[in-house]
């Protein structure tokens, strides 16, 4: 059995954070464990409190994990302030940990801030040159890089300013972009060329964790020894279905579906 962690904030409504998390590597048939770093008060109308867990239990979560288990893959998420992101970095360098998949959470699509504006450069710093990947959306992207990004060429230039920064790939998100198209469309940057990922824009208000959840699903595939290219394409036809059968379950901005029987009957997944 494959195992992947989850460094991330829990999410009290289930729809992103370490709860589509784990249903995403469930759902992958990978095993999945946790490192919660905050815990959060949120619906699918908002964020209305956050509690940052103590970096001594954060290094003790990590330590339990990795002093006992072998981790196939590690996705982190949302990591709130610099003493965690210093925290994290610190821990995970003392384990030859492999495959790591970042997403640089900063903003709730409801505007609450997951990163405190002050530890983005502890967030670059410490945490960029340790992933295997980073996962930006446009507006995180160009928090990162001071680059506006309005086409597909500025999220290539984007991208290579990030891979600069130490990491081994960049996928810039375009789901925030309305570009002529009518696609989304990730563009992935390994040093060497780009790849582009597209699927239809799908028309919903339901996109609550699409970012957790495509980062979790890469993690998922790398976890099951696809490469990076085969892993960011699995993830991205996963999170296109899982978009597609999303719903309503509050009033505002609802869930994606993790269903296993779902992505089987796509070809997803192997066993
Ligand atoms: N309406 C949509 N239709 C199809 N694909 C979408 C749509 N919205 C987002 N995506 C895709 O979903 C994935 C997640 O992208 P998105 O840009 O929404 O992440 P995010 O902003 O980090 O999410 P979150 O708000 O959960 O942090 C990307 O592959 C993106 O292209
Ligand atoms: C805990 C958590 N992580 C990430 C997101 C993504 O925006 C969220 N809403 N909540």
């Amino acid at each position: 059995m494959k195992k992947a962690l989850t460094i991330a904030g829990s999410d009290t409504c289930g729809g992103a954070g370490i709860q589509a998390d784990l249903k995403t590597f469930s759902a992958h048939g990978v095993y999945g464990m946790s490192v919660i770093t905050a815990v959060t008060a949120q619906n699918t109308q908002g964020v209305f409190g956050v509690l940052d867990v103590t970096v001594d239990i954060i290094e003790k979560q990590i330590d339990a994990i990795f002093d006992d288990i072998d981790v196939d893959a590690v996705k982190i998420g949302m990591v709130s302030q610099t003493d965690t992101i210093k925290t994290i970095a610190s821990t995970l360098k003392k384990y030859s940990t492999k495959n790591i998949v970042l997403d640089p959470v900063m903003i709730s699509k409801s505007g609450y801030d997951l990163l405190k504006p002050e530890a983005k450069e502890a967030l670059i710093s410490e945490l960029i040159p340790l992933a295997t990947i980073i996962t930006p959306n446009a507006p995180e992207a160009e928090v990162i890089t001071g680059i506006k990004i309005e086409s597909i060429q500025d999220m290539e230039e984007a991208a290579k300013k990030i891979y600069d920064l130490g990491v081994e790939n960049v996928l810039v998100k375009g789901g925030h972009l309305s570009l002529e198209s009518k696609e989304a469309i990730d563009v992935l940057y390994n040093g060497q060329d780009f790849r582009y990922y597209k699927s239809p824009i799908i028309e919903t208000k339901n996109t609550h964790g699409t970012g957790c959840t495509l980062s979790s699903a890469i993690a998922s595939n790398l976890a099951l020894g696809n490469n990076i290219e085969r892993s960011v394409e699995l993830a991205k036809s996963y999170i296109t279905i899982a978009i597609e059968n999303s719903f309503s379950i509050g009033k505002g901005v609802g869930p994606t579906h993790h269903f296993y029987e779902l992505y089987k009957k796509a070809g997803l997944l192997s066993e």
